[in-house]
């Protein structure tokens, strides 16, 4: 893994561990209202030895109320790695003064270079300008208002929306290009690349979430309703479209969503992720399994629609199949073939009607 990926996973990690709503967070709010400033270090005794000098031994459990307490008093407070017991208070800290810092006051020298040499957590609150920093080997960085995050977040949830609307429409399209046996993979390159903005900006709303910890309850939970259909019909387009019938549809998705951070995809990229590595004409028609359109059909067990495409091998011939041919199907009956046949027929026109709106 390399430093950066690293830094933002260890990153999102101490985010999600401050976020409001958590013990150490509550603690942290109070010595900032209280103006008193202060300077946290969530580190095991080994690594501190040579680094902190005197002070008191608390050794007691963490609590908000504690924190706020001991804040009151000059130095440093040291917890234990987990952040769940107070270990010492009125420390004073002696970092190596040969190790660089960026800061100007004593408080965040102090804070960085123990960060830097100790490898931990440093929580720096500030006195006067009202700021918590955290400090971590070599990282740093400033906590935002929640405010500005949560409004942010607001954005982002409306550009998701914005986004599922164009999903949806290229979805859609689609439909009607598999009733109509027009799908090229040109078609199916567009859909991927909507999906890529969609998942973009669910990443940019867990960085934020991360950060907000329960005051970003609200968001989750529309950031969850949101994507529920969208992901559902994503894994099941994969399913249609991958080169191998066996692709796992999970993995694949993460993959998507961890590659659309980075640069827009491009073309050969996705259909590369689909499993097809050597050229492919982008104008060539390519006929879906049909995964996708028979779970629309109502009350169809995901054993037959496997039995259908096992037996058929796409959804063209499945849609042309009458009643007797489906009847063959293991698992289906004549009843059942008549529903699937008339489901089908039914989400057919649904789509059809829909295009011409
Ligand atoms: N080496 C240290 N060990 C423990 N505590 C320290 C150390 N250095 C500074 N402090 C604490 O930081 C307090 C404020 O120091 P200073 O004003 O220089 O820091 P600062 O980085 O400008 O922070 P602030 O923004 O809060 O003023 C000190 O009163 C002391 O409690």
């Amino acid at each position: 893994m390399d430093m950066k990926k690293l830094g933002e996973k260890t990153m999102s990690e101490i985010l999600q561990f401050m976020a409001p709503g958590t013990p150490i967070r509550e603690g942290i709010d109070n010595v900032l209202r209280a103006n008193t400033g202060g300077l946290i270090v969530l580190g095991n005794k080994e690594k501190m030895t040579n680094i902190v000098d005197g002070g008191f031994q608390i050794n007691s459990p963490f609590s908000p109320s504690y924190l706020y307490e001991l804040a009151k008093m000059d130095g440093a407070i040291v917890l234990n790695e987990e952040g769940n017991k107070i270990l010492i208070a009125n420390a004073q800290l002696a970092p190596d003064p040969s190790i660089s810092s960026t800061e100007t006051g004593m408080r965040h020298r102090t804070a960085e270079r123990v960060a830097k040499q100790t490898g931990s957590l440093v929580i720096a609150i500030s006195q006067r300008r009202n700021v918590i920093t955290l400090y971590k080997g070599h990282f740093r960085y400033a906590l935002r208002d929640i405010a500005v995050i949560l409004s942010k977040a607001n954005v982002a949830l409306q550009t998701l929306e914005k986004y599922k609307v164009v999903l949806e429409q290229s979805i859609a399209n689609l439909s009607v290009l598999e009733f109509e046996e027009l799908v090229t993979y040109c078609d199916i390159i567009n859909v991927f690349h909507s999906i890529e903005m969609v998942l973009r900006i669910k990443t940019e709303l867990l960085a934020y979430l991360n950060e907000l910890g329960i005051e970003g309850r609200l968001i989750r939970l529309q950031m969850n309703e949101i994507l529920l259909d969208i992901e559902r019909e994503a894994e099941l387009i994969i399913k249609d479209y991958a080169q191998s019938k066996d692709v796992q549809t999970g993995e694949l998705f993460d993959k998507l969503q961890e590659l659309s951070t980075g640069k827009i995809l491009e073309d050969t990229l996705i259909l590369k992720l689909l499993g097809y590595n050597g050229y492919i004409h982008t104008d060539e028609y390519k006929c879906p399994r049909g995964y996708r359109m028979l779970s629309k059909v109502p009350r169809l067990p995901p054993v037959i629609i496997e039995n259908l495409i096992v037996h058929f091998g796409d959804l063209p011939a499945i849609v042309a199949a009458s009643v007797e041919e489906l009847d063959e199907v293991e698992g289906i009956g004549e009843v059942r073939a008549r529903k699937i046949k008339d489901g089908l027929k039914l989400i057919k026109n649904q789509f059809f009607a829909d295009r011409q709106l």
